[in-house]
């Protein structure tokens, strides 16, 4: 098997050839419906298919909901598995959406579903949930680095209800949110161009300026589009970490389907926005 060279490394070149823009496949029920398609097996492998066929060797990354497949048990997981392995295969990098995080010992068996090569679902990077405690993601972060895979991890999230946890503040002062971000500027320390450990930061949050977002490491950033942030809100909340940012936009995009050219279309005017926004000073 080739050896994949690590995740952050493939991944700023992606980013640099096409923009940082990362479309999300989350095929709702309701999008499903719009797109004239039924809401079941042969609707969410259809609906899969086009943005793939639409998107995959367009933009840098793609990042699929496991959560909208597993609705269908095992046809659905089968889907994702086609979905993730068709986007691999046209030259796309894939964040897979699975927000993992367990004990240690179990968290393990997750990394191998999606992190260990040769695994059905092998993505390049995985979403993980640090809130068992940053340390019990240890085997995913270890596989992760055996496999020149990627992670995740969410550190100040874009729903309004993140801050109940990630604003609590630590007995060292950091509140969660920052401290995520520290574990993760660690991992990273070194690397070059930059790490495989990522971070996701939301870009509905206002500005975060009061945080240290110089992780040496990708920052995911949901939130632009249907959550209501937009390309031009980047640069504010970010700063001068923007360079690093990986913006995603799901439903913004996947509304405009099922034809091709107007999923593309929407895609472009995204990466133009989000392109200018990054080059703005
Ligand atoms: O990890 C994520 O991707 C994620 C983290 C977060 O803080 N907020 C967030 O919206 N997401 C995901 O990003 C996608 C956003 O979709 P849209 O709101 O349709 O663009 C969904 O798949 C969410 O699960």
């Amino acid at each position: 098997m080739t050896v994949l060279e690590p995740f952050g490394a493939r991944l700023r070149r992606a980013m640099d050839e096409r923009g940082p823009l990362c479309v999300g496949i989350d095929p709702h029920a309701s999008l499903l419906l719009d797109w004239g398609l039924n809401d079941d097996v042969a609707g969410l492998e259809r609906f899969s298919r086009t943005v793939v066929e639409a998107l995959a060797g367009r933009v840098a990354v793609m990042k699929p909901q496991s959560a909208f497949y597993e609705r269908f048990g095992s046809r659905g997981v089968a889907v994702l598995e086609k979905t993730v392995q068709e986007a691999r295969e046209a030259g796309t990098l894939v964040v897979m959406d699975a927000k993992r995080g367990d004990i240690g010992s179990t968290m393990a068996a997750y990394a191998a579903a999606f992190l260990e090569k040769g695994a059905p679902l092998f993505s390049d990077a995985l979403t993980v949930s640090p809130y068992l405690g940053y340390g019990s993601l240890q085997p995913a972060v270890d596989l992760a680095r055996e496999s020149g895979a990627g992670l995740f991890v969410l550190a100040l999230t874009s729903n309004p209800e993140g801050g109940q946890v990630q604003h609590a503040v630590r007995e060292d002062g950091l509140n969660v949110g920052a401290a995520m971000l520290a574990y993760l500027a660690a991992e990273n320390a070194g690397e070059r161009p930059m790490g495989s450990f990522g971070a996701v930061v939301g870009a509905t949050l206002g500005d975060l300026s009061s945080y240290d977002l110089d992780i040496n490491g990708p920052l995911l950033a949901p939130g632009v589009g249907a959550q209501g942030a937009t390309p031009a809100d980047l640069r504010g909340v970010f700063g001068a970490a923007l360079g690093n940012v990986v913006p995603n936009v799901s439903r913004g995009v996947l509304r405009h389907g099922p034809e091709l050219i107007a999923l593309r279309d929407s895609s472009d005017r995204f990466a133009d926005e989000i392109r200018a926004a990054v080059a703005a000073t």
